[in-house]
Order: C-alpha cells, then sequence, then structure tokens
C-alpha cells in the first residue's frame, strides 16, 4: 500500500482473486546467500537481468524518526534519574533490536532494564502477546503477580508483542488498560509530546475500545471517530488529516507518524508525559507515577471500568449460533429490559441495541456487522464480536465496560465493580448453554 498501511478488503479480495488463476510459480533455488549483517547494496544478474539486493539498518531510520517526534533530551533525564526505573520485554520478538538502540543506547537506561529483548525465531518458547496473561516474567517484576511478591518494582513497565506494533503499559503494581493508555496519551500529547505541539487533528478509537477516548475528545473539544476493529480505518482518516492519535482495546496505540500501530512509540510517549509530569522533581520530591496519572486522569475525567473475555477455539456454529440469538434479542427492548431484570436488578437499563454499522466518511464505504452492541442508559456497554484474528475454530469476544464519574467511587477493583454487568452478560447470551464453556479462556 502506498501509505504503508494494512490493505484494504478491496485490494485484498483482488489479491485472492489473482491466486486462483496461477498455474504455475518458479524457485530461485540457486539463489546466492546475502549476507544480512552487512549494510551495504550487492548485485546479482539473473534470467530477467540485474536484481540489487539492499541491506539497510532499519533501527537507525526508526530512531531518526522517534527523535522528530519525541524530546529525547528531557525523556533522558528521566531515564537517567537514579529515582527512575523501567523494564522493557519484548518477548523475544523483533522490539529488542529496536529497544537496546532506544532505551539503552540512546535514553542511558541501564542494560538490565531489557528482559527478553534477543529475537528468537520461537520467541523463547513463550506466546508474544503484551497482556497480563503471556507477558508473565514483566508482570512479576512489576509485582503484579501477587504469587511472587517483590520487594521494589520499577516505576515503569512495558511490553511489546512479536512484530512490537503492539504494547502494555504498566507501573508499580499497576496495570494500565489499552483503552485508558490511548485517552492518556491524548490527553497528555499537545504538551508532553512536541510533534503535537500544535495540536490535535483529531483522535480515533475501534468501537469495543472503552469511550474513556471520547470523554477526553469531548473535553478538549476534538474530532472523534468510532470505527470497525482494524487499523485500515484509521490509516484512511490520517490520510485525509483528520486523526492523529488512535488505539484499540487489543493493546494497538498509534499516531499519524505512521499508518500502522507502533509500540516503541507507545512507550515513548508514555516515557514522555512521565517526563513532563517529573520534569521539576527529578531532585528531591516523589516522583509522579504511572498509578497517579491514571488516577488524575479518572478524577478528572471519570473512569471507565472494563473487561475483556475471550472464548477461543469455540465450535464455529455455535459461536454464530450464539451471536444470531443475541442478534434476535435486539428487536424488542422491552423484553430484553425484562430479562435483564431478571437476572440483576441494580444495573441500568438498555436504551439501544444494535450490531456496529461503520460509514467511512472518507471514501463513503460501508462496513456492517462490525459487532454486537448493548448500550445502557448509565454509559455502560455489552458488546460481543466474534474475532478475525482467531486461528481455530471461533473466538467469541465479549467486551464488557461501566462509567463511573462519582469521584469518590472510581478506585475499585475493576473485577468487583463490573460484576453485576458480567452476569448480566454470561446470562444474557447463554454463553455456557451455546458453548459449553463455564469461563473464558482469556481475560485482559
Ligand atoms: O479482535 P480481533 O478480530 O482478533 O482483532 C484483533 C486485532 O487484530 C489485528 O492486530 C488488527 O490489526 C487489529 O486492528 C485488531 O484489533
Amino acid at each position: 500500500m502506498e501509505n504503508g498501511g494494512p490493505a484494504p478488503e478491496g485490494i485484498t479480495d483482488k489479491i485472492y482473486e489473482n491466486t486462483k488463476t496461477i498455474t504455475e510459480y518458479f524457485i530461485a533455488e540457486d539463489l546466492p546467500d546475502v549476507d544480512i549483517s552487512s549494510i551495504g547494496v550487492t548485485s546479482f544478474g539473473g534470467p530477467e537481468g540485474q536484481f540489487d539486493v539492499d541491506v539497510f539498518d532499519s533501527a537507525s531510520d526508526y530512531v531518526k524518526l522517534m527523535k522528530s517526534i519525541f524530546d529525547f533530551q528531557s525523556i533522558q533525564k528521566l531515564v537517567t534519574s537514579p529515582k527512575f526505573t523501567l523494564c522493557y520485554d519484548a518477548l523475544h520478538g523483533v522490539g529488542g533490536a529496536y529497544a537496546n538502540r532506544i532505551f539503552v543506547e540512546e535514553l542511558g537506561a541501564q542494560e538490565s532494564s531489557l528482559i527478553n529483548c534477543t529475537p528468537k525465531e520461537d520467541f523463547g518458547g513463550g506466546h508474544p502477546d503484551p497482556n497480563l496473561t503471556y507477558a508473565k516474567e514483566l508482570v512479576a517484576r512489576m509485582g503484579l503477580d501477587k504469587s511472587k511478591p517483590q520487594s521494589d518494582p520499577p516505576e515503569f513497565g512495558a511490553a511489546a508483542d512479536g512484530d512490537a506494533d503492539r504494547n502494555m503499559i504498566l507501573g508499580k503494581r499497576f496495570f494500565v488498560t489499552p483503552s485508558d493508555s490511548v485517552a492518556i496519551i491524548a490527553a497528555n500529547a499537545v504538551e508532553a509530546i512536541p510533534y503535537f505541539s500544535s495540536g490535535l487533528k483529531g483522535v480515533a478509537r475501534s468501537m469495543p475500545t472503552s469511550a474513556a477516548l471520547d470523554v477526553v475528545a469531548k473535553h478538549l473539544n476534538l474530532k472523534f471517530f468510532e470505527v470497525p476493529t482494524g487499523w485500515k480505518f484509521f490509516g484512511n482518516l490520517m490520510d485525509a488529516g483528520m486523526c492523529s492519535v488512535c488505539g484499540e482495546e487489543s493493546f494497538g496505540t498509534g499516531s499519524d507518524h505512521i499508518r500502522e500501530k507502533d509500540g516503541i512509540w507507545a512507550v515513548l510517549a508514555w516515557l514522555s508525559i512521565l517526563a513532563f509530569k517529573n520534569k521539576d522533581n527529578l531532585d528531591g520530591k516523589d516522583l509522579v507515577t504511572v498509578e497517579d496519572i491514571v488516577r488524575q486522569h479518572w478524577a478528572t475525567f471519570g473512569r471507565h471500568y472494563y473487561t475483556r473475555y475471550d472464548y477461543e477455539n469455540v465450535d464455529a456454529g455455535a459461536a454464530k449460533e450464539l451471536m444470531a440469538n443475541l442478534v434476535k434479542l435486539q428487536s424488542s427492548l422491552p423484553d430484553v429490559n425484562k430479562i435483564i431484570e431478571g437476572i440483576r436488578s441494580d444495573v441500568s437499563e438498555v436504551v439501544q441495541a444494535d450490531e456496529f454499522e461503520y460509514k467511512d466518511p472518507v471514501d463513503g464505504s460501508i462496513s456492517k456487522h462490525q459487532g454486537i452492541r448493548y448500550l445502557f442508559k448509565d454509559g455502560s456497554r455489552l458488546v460481543f464480536r466474534l474475532s478475525g484474528t482467531g486461528s481455530e475454530g471461533a473466538t467469541i469476544r465479549l467486551y464488557i465496560e461501566q462509567y463511573e464519574k462519582d469521584s469518590s467511587k472510581i478506585g475499585r477493583e475493576s473485577s468487583e465493580a463490573l460484576a453485576p454487568l458480567v452476569e448480566v452478560a454470561l446470562k444474557l447470551s447463554k454463553m455456557q448453554e451455546f458453548t459449553g464453556r463455564s469461563a473464558p479462556t482469556v481475560i485482559t
């Protein structure tokens, strides 16, 4: 794609059509090896003429780009302060190579701040998914694994996935939800990140991502877009100059510096915010921590309690039936509310129930069936989607969200605050009846 972003459906459909007409292909078995450890151009002659293989250092290009976006000097002051500690876990993905260049060589972090930063073909036997389930070592180091108490976890932690386009942000004994992360980046971008100093063109999130970003957009009077899951929708907005910062609940965060999510960019964005908030604190005073920043954000904008339940490798037919039943229920809101009242009388009333549909404001294309939504009067939401990336059977994703504006109620445990809605979601969807599962595979 010209813009470097993911291919839209129109293109992938055409590619697929072309694959159906391929009748033969050739393999260049005697292609000479290229030494990819040294930079330079090697020319080869072939039956179709000469061709060049150009080995270049993508990390240098990337560092240059990041330096044009962030204030490396102020981040360096934070990172090298004896009061600040960090831990970056590349989960043996490609982010490791960039992490060493950026965090250690450029920003002066200790080498011991990096874990699992040697890229490995098998990701060291682990699953390179930056979440609380799979980034085990980081989660333990940050003091979030109750079975492995830590006396003094680092101030800041982050993990990346295999290709480092996604990220997880942690504070000392504290998890930042991806939905909060993009909202907090957007709220602080103009002050803390030079690239955005003249303002944000707009912000966007995927539909199942919590509405934390919506509240920031409203507060700052920013253009706001809710798009279906999939990065290509952000790319269109960015190409049209309508969006600067975007994010998804699935741990993707990014900006219009490129047309994909960028895990290291997200880490630098958080370090920039921390550096900005602590610019006068590095000598004597206590640091403003990740947790302080998030709690302050909740106090200003309200908190979106949020959780996602994944049911992986469910029988595809059963998943379809579950979804069809949820759509059928949507035809009568009074009936839905009667069922909900019978499950829990302490949850609010459903005021809108539909399947999310998106009309792209740039090219006018319409994307239908992008997730089943139940929207409640108090701003809570239940969303059901079938994953587009699951590899076996079907993966049902259930997203549960509740908005709390009352500052005396924003400090609850998320699982406790969401328990009534979880019960409603599971019973309303007849999750166990349809799938045979009494518990999700992963809870985020
Ligand atoms: O929820 P899923 O359909 O599995 O998609 C999860 C994620 O997959 C890819 O990484 C896409 O680029 C993301 O935009 C999407 O959020």
